[in-house]
């Protein structure tokens, strides 16, 4: 477990919000939320990109952090259609959302590039949330572990120890994604999860690599999360479906937190 001692709980809104839905969601959460300390809990919410400078404005920044789903590892130049770290600056973004599956899958974005984004994302100050997991096939062939160090490793090449401060992982096994996604067993998400940190040690040493938040996610919901969060190695849950609602959200974080407070004082 991380020694910070906060829940990491946030929501990417993928490409299903529009601006409107994005500030009355955020407003809703914010307003729902309100009496919980931000001492305990960084709550965070990924909407797209149009609704972004809206969402800024709708609710504090210390209330919930805001993110974007992607990046372009450039300033500026010939980059049709990418949005670059300038300009997510302007908006007061804090997080960007690196290599999700559907990135890496569906648009093809490799380590490397992950890698760009991630060292791009850390020169402006932002946080960097790498996301990595592995594809049913990839668990068939008993590869999993390989494959989120190989996720790791490329995509954090280069960051300096002072940098990985500023840096959150998600573990997203690509099965446990979405509609068709079957959530992984807190038994599984705990042994990844400790690859993963032991991974981060090895390269970051003991106490930074520890600390580095490692959140899960993959179909979270109200039944798994406190289960979820009550593993030694998971340091916070990052949900899809079962968050884009203000109440629905508002449960789940409700029925984590005492659980999550209950594991840092065991520690
Ligand atoms: O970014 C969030 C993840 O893709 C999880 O989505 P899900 O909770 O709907 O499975």
């Amino acid at each position: 477990m991380n020694k910070m001692g906060k829940l990491y709980i946030g929501t990417n809104t993928k490409m299903y919000m529009n601006i409107s839905q994005t500030t009355d969601f955020l407003t809703k959460l914010h307003g729902l939320t309100l009496d919980i300390s931000r001492k305990n809990m960084e709550l965070f919410v990924i909407p797209s990109y149009t609704a972004l400078n809206s969402a800024r404005k709708s609710v504090p920044k210390e209330s919930i952090s805001l993110g974007a789903q992607n990046m372009c590892w450039e300033d500026r130049g010939q980059f049709t259609g990418e949005i670059s770290p300038l300009m997510l600056k302007e908006i007061g973004v804090q997080i960007v959302q690196i290599g999700h599956s559907e990135r890496r899958l569906i648009f093809k974005e490799t380590d490397v590039e992950e890698n760009k984004k991630v060292l791009c994302a850390l020169r402006h100050n932002f946080t960097p949330l790498l996301c990595i997991g592995e594809t049913i096939e990839q668990k068939e062939k008993g590869i999993s572990d390989e494959i989120l160090k190989i996720q790791i490793k490329m995509g954090l090449d280069k960051v300096t120890p002072e940098q990985a401060k500023n840096i959150w992982i998600a573990y997203e096994p690509v099965w446990a994604i979405g509609v068709d996604g079957i959530p992984a067993s807190k038994e599984y998400a705990n042994e990844k999860h400790k690859v993963i940190k032991d991974t981060l040690i090895e390269l970051f040493g003991e106490t930074l690599g520890r600390n580095i938040p490692v959140l899960y996610g993959g179909s979270v919901n109200n039944q798994n999360a406190a289960d979820l969060i009550q593993m030694p190695y998971i340091d916070g849950l990052f949900i899809g479906r079962s968050a884009w609602d203000a109440d629905n959200f508002n449960i789940i974080i409700r029925n984590v937190l005492p659980t999550f407070l209950k594991k840092l004082k065991l520690n």
